[in-house]
């Protein structure tokens, strides 16, 4: 049988994701023609705002090679643009004079730019950012040229603006409305964004029309509906796009807004399609990939006479892509009289979310600062689920591996092209994929924005454990192409002394930083540099800057310390006094020993603290928290060794110390191990006349049972070798991996051979006393120090919690 002709009009995303999927279905049943208007095969056009940012090239951001299109036999006419469609006889004609018969044929002619008829929008060094072209001319402008001005603040305008600060220009962003993004995200997050971007150099005109374009043949400045003007050597129009119509309309195919489809992307006229940002579906139009795709996959299902239930519109999310700024927004963004709002709102660390309940339904989600919920509160708004199933879910505490272990397997993990978690891993194991480059093909997870692609490593982590080696040098976060490894040796090498100063001399992508690097960095410096370096608190999580454990409904939890889980009743009552003085909520006992004071309020911590006269348990610290032990040999029968007391002395010596993460230890007096040192950082069991020392134990979501690091006789040499270990993890893990992981990655052999070597542990033990010298018990230093008191405990700002 002769194949059909199919004729597709734009070699975009959307219609070349559409043939893709054809080609998936029904490898021959076609005979392809492609026209495109630009001069290259297929390529990402979400990239472009990289490019401009310096991240990638335009050489990198090909989705389909020019032989993609030899190897599935379609014919490309790259350059080439449609200016005609004869209905009647079914074929095409072009602007070089070509005639294209078809028996299906699909329009996917995209977007125009959207240009603000202006006086003197047409003069030169105006331009739009759509196209490779126009990323290439602003390049080149900003060659010659010193001041920008953008004209709109919303997604695109943004992510011009922050490539033409990373090209060297002064940036203006002209705004319509008093917020940014007005489109996606309420005026909390709008403002927040701002002063983000502020603080990265971007300076903002808000409720500005503009009302001309000014100079002679070439841009000089805007001027103001209000008379006022601003200079500008280079204008870039960022107001939202237009459906490309035009063909469509001249042929008589019925359109709206966009060209009219119905579900399965059919127009009025027999045998033409519309899909992606030309197409009009239910009265919307949409501009992002994630729709285009899922319209793509059911025009194909159609086309390829596969049953499906046709496209049934999409709830979408939009991400900034900015580095250093972390926005998301899905779905309902503003409440009404139907819904209600949970908002969470973290002034000190500039972190914000709102989540938007209908009727019991999760609606949409704004978030700002810590996006990591995003794609999974898109997934359970798709799904209308419960607000009660994302709230049950608290993963605040939870490293990448755990919150990779408990996402269902429906969760979306790239937004952009649909994947989920268990689509991953199915891939991952049936075909045996080892890298994030893998994934990409044979998923399409991370083809499209990219913003995915950390957590597609995170699953190929999870799959397959020690087998995944990570392609590349991992990065301390996306403001950096330096490794933990490179920012340290720097630091080093050129004697850096402040957080500030490794981003500037180190080439840091934004100059302040992110929620990523900042406390690493922090902590990197402390570590290197213990007696000279000035703990920078603003880089520091809430929890640790206040010292206390922020609860969920915006209060504080405190625990005192209490070495070896051992107390005396003086404590205790002071502790009851306390409990009932600041109406404690709930006075609990711990899993480590110690005993919680829940429902504090932020402005009573100094004051509580002061009352209780104990130094700090660290329950929210980086750093040593509990010494669990058993009763040991003084009371029990089995005993064999003075568990209590070694278990105190090792918390005097190690209290206070800061480490990549939080360590837990215990001290058990017999194999029976009622300490449980098996699941902790260090455990520690007593037999006769030998102390065995446990490391890497781990009793979380990812258990881990701890390896022997050594024996030894004496209470001495417990110390001398936990100091050891312990220093030896602060030097060389990253910040925030547990020492589980670390023992996996170092091998315990290698821990094992570093404190046996006498040497070594010595030298270990030398810069574990230097970085103990520097510990200040940091609730007396808070109590003691009226600047900070006030800076911290008046100015702080915690969350409202849940209404
Ligand atoms: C800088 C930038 C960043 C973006 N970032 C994101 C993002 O992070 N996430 C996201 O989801 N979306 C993003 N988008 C939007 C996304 O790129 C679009 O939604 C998507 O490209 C639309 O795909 P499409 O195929 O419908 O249109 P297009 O990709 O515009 O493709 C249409 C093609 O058809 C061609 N054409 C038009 N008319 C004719 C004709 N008559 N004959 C022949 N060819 C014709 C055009 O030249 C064009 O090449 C971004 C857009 C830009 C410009
Ligand atoms: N990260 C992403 O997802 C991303 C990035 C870039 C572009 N895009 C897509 O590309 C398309 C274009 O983006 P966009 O930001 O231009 O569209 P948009 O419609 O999202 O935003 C345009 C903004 O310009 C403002 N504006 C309108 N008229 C103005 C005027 N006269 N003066 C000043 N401001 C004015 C509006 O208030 C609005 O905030 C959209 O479909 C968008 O979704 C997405
Ligand atoms: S670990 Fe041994 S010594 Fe300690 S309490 Fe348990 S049984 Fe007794
Ligand atoms: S979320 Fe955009 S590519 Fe995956």
């Amino acid at each position: 049988m002769a194949k059909q002709k199919l004729v597709v009009i734009g070699n975009g995303m959307a219609g070349i994701r559409t043939l893709e999927e054809i080609l998936k279905q029904k490898p021959e049943a076609f005979d392809i023609t492609v026209f495109g208007t630009e001069p290259y095969p297929n390529y990402n056009r979400i990239q472009l705002s990289k490019v401009l940012q310096g991240d990638t090239s335009v050489s990198d951001i090909t989705l389909n090679e020019w032989h993609w299109y030899e190897d599935n036999n379609i014919r490309l006419y790259p350059g080439e643009t449609v200016t005609e469609i004869d209905k009647e006889n079914k074929q095409v004609f072009t602007d070089k004079k070509r005639t294209e018969p078809y028996d299906k044929m699909i329009i996917a002619t995209g977007s125009h730019p959207f240009i603000l008829p202006l006086p003197g929008a047409d003069k030169e060094g105006v331009t739009a950012f759509r196209d490779i072209k126009d990323c290439e001319k602003m390049m080149d402008y900003s060659n010659k040229y010193k001041k920008a001005a953008v004209i709109g603040g919303g997604l695109l305008g943004l992510e011009a603006a922050r490539g033409l600060l990373n090209l060297g220009m002064d940036v203006d962003v002209v705004h319509l409305a008093d917020s940014l993004m007005e489109r996606q995200l309420d005026e909390t997050a709008g403002k927040m964004l701002q002063e983000s971007l502020e603080e990265q150099g971007m300076n903002f005109l808000l409720n500005r029309q503009t009302s001309e374009i000014m100079g002679d043949d070439r841009v000089t400045g805007l001027r103001f509906a209000d008379g006022e003007e601003l200079k500008a050597d280079l204008v870039i129009m960022a107001v939202g796009v237009k459906p490309n119509v035009g063909l469509a309309k001249q042929t008589g195919i019925p359109i709206h807004r966009g060209i009219l489809v119905n579900d399965y992307m059919e127009t009025e006229i027999p045998d033409i399609y519309a899909v992606g940002e030309c197409a009009e579906h239910r009265n919307v139009v949409y501009g992002l990939v994630a729709p285009l795709y899922e319209q793509g996959q059911e025009l194909a299902k159609h086309i390829c006479g596969t049953p499906g239930e046709g496209y049934q519109g999409s709830v979408v999310s939009t991400q900034l892509k900015v580095s250093g700024v972390d926005v998301f927004s899905t779905g309902q963004i503003v409440e009404d009289e139907r819904t209600k709002a949970i908002r969470t709102y973290d002034d000190w660390n500039g972190v914000y979310q709102k989540l938007i309940i209908d009727e019991g339904k999760l609606s949409g989600a704004v978030l700002f600062g810590d996006t990591k919920d995003g794609n999974r509160l898109l997934s359970l708004i798709k799904k209308g689920a419960d607000v009660e199933e994302f709230l049950e879910s608290d993963r605040s505490d939870e490293s990448a591996m755990d919150m990779i272990a408990s996402m269902p397997e429906e969760e979306l993990i790239c937004g952009c092209n649909g994947v989920s978690k268990g689509t991953i891993v199915e891939a991952i194991q049936s075909q045996g994929l080892t890298s994030v480059e893998q994934v990409k093909g044979c998923t399409n997870a991370s083809r499209s924005c990219g913003t995915c692609q950390s957590l597609v490593s995170d699953l190929l982590e999870y799959t397959l454990g020690d087998e995944y080696i990570k392609d590349q040098k991992e990065a301390i976060c996306s403001c950096t192409t330096l490794s933990r490894d490179e920012v340290i040796e720097e630091i080093k090498e050129k004697g850096l002394k402040t957080t500030r100063e490794v981003m500037n001399v180190l080439g840091w992508e934004s100059a302040e930083g992110c929620s990523k690097c900042k406390p690493a960095l922090n902590y990197y410096m402390g570590m290197l540099n213990p007696t000279e370096y000035e703990d920078e608190k603003e880089s520091r999580y809430v929890n640790e800057r206040l010292h206390a454990n922020i609860q969920k409904d915006g209060t504080f939890s405190v625990v005192p310390r209490m070495y070896g889980g051992v107390t005396d009743s003086d404590s205790l009552r002071k502790i009851a006094d306390a409990a009932e003085k600041y109406e404690a909520g709930m006075i609990k006992v711990t899993g480590g020993q110690r005993i919680d004071l829940l429902g504090i309020k932020k402005e009573d911590l100094p004051d509580i603290w002061r009352d209780l006269d104990m130094p700090s348990g660290a329950a929210y610290a980086k750093g040593l928290r509990t010494v669990k032990t058993c009763v040991g040999a003084d009371f029990c029968r089995f005993g064999t060794q003075n568990s209590v007391g070694m278990g105190i002395d090792l918390e005097k010596k190690f209290e206070g110390l800061q480490t990549p993460h939080k360590i837990k230890m215990s001290v058990s007096a017999c194999p029976r191990n009622c300490a449980e040192g098996g699941v902790k950082d260090v455990g520690v069991i007593g037999l006769d006349g030998v102390w065995e020392i446990y490391v890497g134990g781990n009793g979380g979501t990812e258990l881990r049972k701890a390896d022997l690091l050594t024996k030894v006789e004496t209470s001495e040499e417990v110390i001398e070798y936990v100091g050891a270990y312990l220093q030896y993890y602060r030097e060389t893990a990253n910040y925030l991996e547990r020492t589980s992981k670390w023992v996996e990655r170092m091998g315990v052999d290698h821990v094992r051979e570093v404190v046996e070597d006498g040497n070594q542990r010595d030298e270990l033990n030398e810069r574990m006393e230097v970085a103990l010298s520097a510990v200040q018990e940091p609730w007396s230093e808070a109590v003691n120090n009226g600047t900070l008191l006030k800076e911290l405990y008046e100015k702080v700002h915690v969350p409202t919690g849940s209404k």
